[in-house]
């Protein structure tokens, strides 16, 4: 059963779980976490510590960097647009059925395109079978995520366990050069722009140089030739340089023909300068050459998809394994320097309790219910095993930060998680509530709806922990005395665990012999007037208010007739 809380206590549960999800570094963890939501089965949550235990202290710290970089690998069935399968009429429906690629039993189909696959010695000769149809689906998914596969065999290497990852590498490896030659397709225009670019520099160049010297008699032949509109002659004259130019795009042709591996003519001689490449020619390079690359893809990945796939089961167990690791980094980095608790059945016990949302906060120990033996701190022996406690003291003291602490430690605890404090017993309970003071506000209404919840807190029997923050500033304190003296009353009855901030104490001890009425006090004033307050309740003693302290402080300053009216003020109080 999941422990029941009441709105308050659930936004306390909500803060704690935000909390541990804002670590988590990869989106699949979270489901990890509600595995871990507050539960009223004490073998349960004494399983879940087990689990942490002996699971938390396995995560190193730079295991989050790798983590971080795991992606899931989805292995899609995908119909592919690029290969057709030439089969036999008998074997056209289960052809068809498997959805990879179009089908047909006309060898003349074809010719549209790139890869032809067949059962019937028509193209590739292949089975019916994903792996063979369309290899590529194991292995680029594969490829693609290399960065998961390298941070999964990182992640191994730091928690010690087995992974499939290695192995997978290594075999994707054999696809580098492939994939070597996708890039370049799709970089193909690019490619022969820049050369096309270098190519124009360097003709350009070559005819800044170039001058024509004609000496007296060449000089007459020209002219003559010019004459006479003698072109071919003309030309001569210019012939070896271009002969020069053409030589110069013969070699760049040759050296990006092996590189890129076409025999197409890539430039084109109509015009020698500036040269050019023509758009439908990098069209037929860039067909040329990806019917090259699927082919050669196909092949290579038939081949490593008969390896690969048996794999993938296990890599899919161990991504989800990281998220597990993700989960326990989390509640690792939330949790350092806490401690788990131990279960029982008698109340609530801390040590150097720490509330989780306060900065540098001072560690409180603080009890309800039966009080361990372990629990010995200043002032303890004034401890009765209460289960019931009105906690009174100076405003901003930590009354509410208290019940809040309490709280998150009780929440924790069910959730088979450490507790911020050295030591913590904890026990196991079916409900809790919390009910914040409403500061603003006031009337019938918000006194109506208060009672309603406290008494609907009370009904039912169950091991319930309450903690009333305040219930005073609704009503008045006469009624109020009267109100939380019954409340608490059936509280105790029921053997219910109540913590109950109220500026009453001295009343409410009067009625209710049974509970304990704890103190937060100031140690005193800073220079600024500020209250110290030590934030550490004491046990069995009503605090004092901060207005009894400014009375004492001024009291101890002051002089004459002043001092005489304030020591008067302060005897009032310590008549109470
Ligand atoms: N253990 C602690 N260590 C450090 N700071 C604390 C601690 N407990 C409470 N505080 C700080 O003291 C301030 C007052 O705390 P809180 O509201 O709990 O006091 P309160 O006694 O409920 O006050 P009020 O009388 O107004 O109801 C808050 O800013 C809180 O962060």
């Amino acid at each position: 059963m999941s422990l029941k809380l009441n709105p308050e206590a659930r936004a306390i549960y909500r803060s704690i779980r935000d909390e541990i999800a804002k670590k988590l570094l990869l989106r699949g963890s979270e489901a990890f976490l509600d595995e871990f939501s507050p539960t009223t089965n004490p073998e349960e949550i004494a399983r879940r510590q087990a689990y942490l235990r002996e699971n938390l202290q396995r995560i190193k710290p730079e295991i989050g960097e790798f983590i971080e970089k795991v992606q899931p690998i989805h292995f899609r069935r995908e119909y592919l647009h690029d290969r057709i399968l030439i089969v036999d009429e008998s074997e056209v429906e289960k052809a068809e059925a498997l959805g990879l690629c179009a089908v047909s039993t006309d060898p003349a189909d074809a010719e549209d395109y790139p890869l032809v696959l067949s059962t019937v010695g028509y193209g590739i000769d292949v089975e019916l079978t994903p792996t063979q149809i369309t290899p590529e689906l194991y292995v680029q998914p594969l490829w693609e995520n290399r960065d998961t596969l390298e941070a999964l065999a990182k992640i191994a290497e730091l928690t010690g366990e087995k992974s499939i990852a290695p192995e997978l590498l290594k075999q994707i490896n054999d696809i580098k050069t492939t994939m070597d030659r996708l890039s370049t397709i799709e970089q193909l225009e690019e490619i022969l722009h820049e050369k096309e670019l270098e190519l124009n520099e360097k003709i350009s160049k070559r005819l800044e140089q170039f001058s024509l010297t004609l000496k007296g008699k060449e000089l007459l032949e020209f002219l003559s030739e010019l004459k006479s509109g003698d072109y071919g002659a003309i030309f001569r004259h210019f012939s070896s340089v271009e002969n020069e130019i053409l030589e110069m795009i013969r070699e760049v042709e040759e050296e990006l023909e092996e590189s890129l591996g076409t025999s197409v003519e890539i430039f084109s001689r109509e015009e020698l300068y500036p040269v050019s490449v023509p758009p439908e020619r990098i069209e037929l390079i860039r067909e040329e050459l990806t019917r090259d690359f699927k082919v050669e893809m196909y092949l290579k990945s038939r081949e490593l998809a008969e390896k690969i796939r048996p794999l993938i089961p296990r890599l899919k167990q161990e991504i989800r394994n990281v998220y597990r690791l993700d989960f326990l980094r989390a509640v690792k980095l939330f949790t350092e320097g806490f401690s788990f608790p131990e279960l029982g059945d008698n109340g609530i016990a801390f040590l150097k309790g720490r509330h989780i949302f306060i900065e540098n906060p001072q560690p409180v120990s603080y009890v309800i219910g039966k009080k361990p033996e372990w629990f010995d701190v200043e002032g303890s022996e004034r401890v009765l095993d209460e289960n019931v406690v009105i906690l009174t003291g100076a405003n901003s003291g930590g009354k509410t930060s208290l019940l809040e602490l309490v709280t998150q430690i009780a929440i924790l605890t069910h959730m088979g998680l450490p507790v911020p404090a050295e030591r913590a017993g904890v026990s196991v309970l079916d409900e809790i509530f919390f009910f914040r003071r409403k500061r603003s506000t006031y009337g019938a209404g918000a006194f109506e709806t208060a009672l309603n919840g406290f008494v609907k807190a009370l009904k039912n029997e169950g091991r319930k922990l309450i903690l009333i923050d305040e219930f005073e500033a609704i009503t008045e304190p006469g009624a109020a005395v009267k109100i939380i003296g019954e409340l608490l009353k059936v509280a105790h009855e029921r053997g219910f665990y109540v913590v109950i901030v109220s500026h009453l104490g001295e009343d409410l001890k009067k009625e209710l012999p049974f509970a304990r009425v704890d103190g937060i006090e100031a140690r005193g004033l800073d220079e600024r007037l500020n209250l110290i307050v030590d934030r550490q309740p004491v046990f069995g003693k009503v605090g004092r208010s901060t207005p009894e302290l400014i009375v004492e402080r001024l009291a101890r300053k002051k002089r004459g007739k002043e001092k005489e009216i304030f020591e008067r003020i302060l005897k009032a109080f310590k008549k109470d």
